[in-house]
């Protein structure tokens, strides 16, 4: 089961995924003291930090509860232009004054990408307490994007990762998309995660977009197959690009 939220334009699902995570958050906070989220990398921080900017312009946001970590990192130094940290940093964490040193957990890189793997699962272990594979972490929500090919995380079609239902943080050296080196969440984390959305636009998207949500072709890509806790299910931010087939 999914839900869908589509808006006209790009900027206008930013104002519809503001609203939605700061009610998981004011919730999560209110019942466990924090909220915790793992963000994507691509064009998500973008359309994530307007939404929050401009909802914070109307009423400010307390985010010194907020805990963010990656659904998936590119194994690059934080200041190379491709890592998702950098990204976030530029587009969501700077804009809004959130303290790097108090709410991020940037995944620190080295040249062996199984050690920057191995490092994020202590990250979480931190975050979340001892956690493994029958218990991951539970995120309070897990913000993910989809490529044209219906990738999601770092879990490309065809990839062996898919089949991954032991590790946490999984590493490859063979994303199709650049950079190569990466390390990722695994579909074990999404399905024990409280909330799960995807943030989605583009015309490039549409036809998996169609494919997933009314073809019933779902199990074809990779994004088809993420599940969550919660019982409504996954949920979808469209706009009216990719969402244009449906
Ligand atoms: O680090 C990454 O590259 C992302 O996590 C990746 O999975 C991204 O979410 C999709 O490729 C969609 O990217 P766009 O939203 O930019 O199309």
């Amino acid at each position: 089961m999914t839900q869908v939220e589509t808006a006209p334009t790009v900027p206008e699902v930013g104002l519809k995924l503001a609203k939605y995570i700061t009610a998981i958050a004011d919730k999560a906070i209110a019942a466990r003291g924090k909220f915790t989220v793992a963000v994507s990398g691509g064009s998500l921080p973008k359309t994530l930090g307007s939404g929050l900017l401009h909802m914070n312009e109307e009423s400010k946001i307390d985010f010194s509860k907020w805990q963010f970590l990656y659904a998936d990192e590119r194994s690059v130094p934080l200041d190379h232009a491709d890592s998702n940290h950098l990204e976030c940093k530029t587009q969501i964490y700077d804009p809004l004054s959130i303290s790097c040193a108090d709410n991020v957990h940037a995944i620190d890189y080295s040249e062996d990408v199984e050690e920057v793997a191995a490092k994020y699962e202590k990250t979480l272990a931190s975050v979340f307490g001892a956690c493994d594979a029958p218990q991951p972490p539970v995120f309070d929500l897990v913000l993910l994007g989809m490529g044209p090919d219906g990738h999601t995380l770092s879990l490309f079609p065809g990839h062996a990762l898919l089949e991954e239902r032991t590790k946490l943080v999984a590493s490859l050296a063979d994303s199709p998309k650049p950079p190569s080196k990466r390390v990722t969440l695994t579909y074990p984390v999404c399905e024990a995660a409280r909330n799960v959305a995807f943030v989605t636009s583009g015309a490039a998207k549409a036809d998996v977009v169609y494919n997933i949500h009314k073809e019933g072709n779902s199990n074809n890509y990779p994004s088809g197959l993420v599940k969550c806790a919660n019982e409504d299910g996954v949920m979808w931010f469209l706009d009216a690009t990719a969402a244009g087939k449906l």
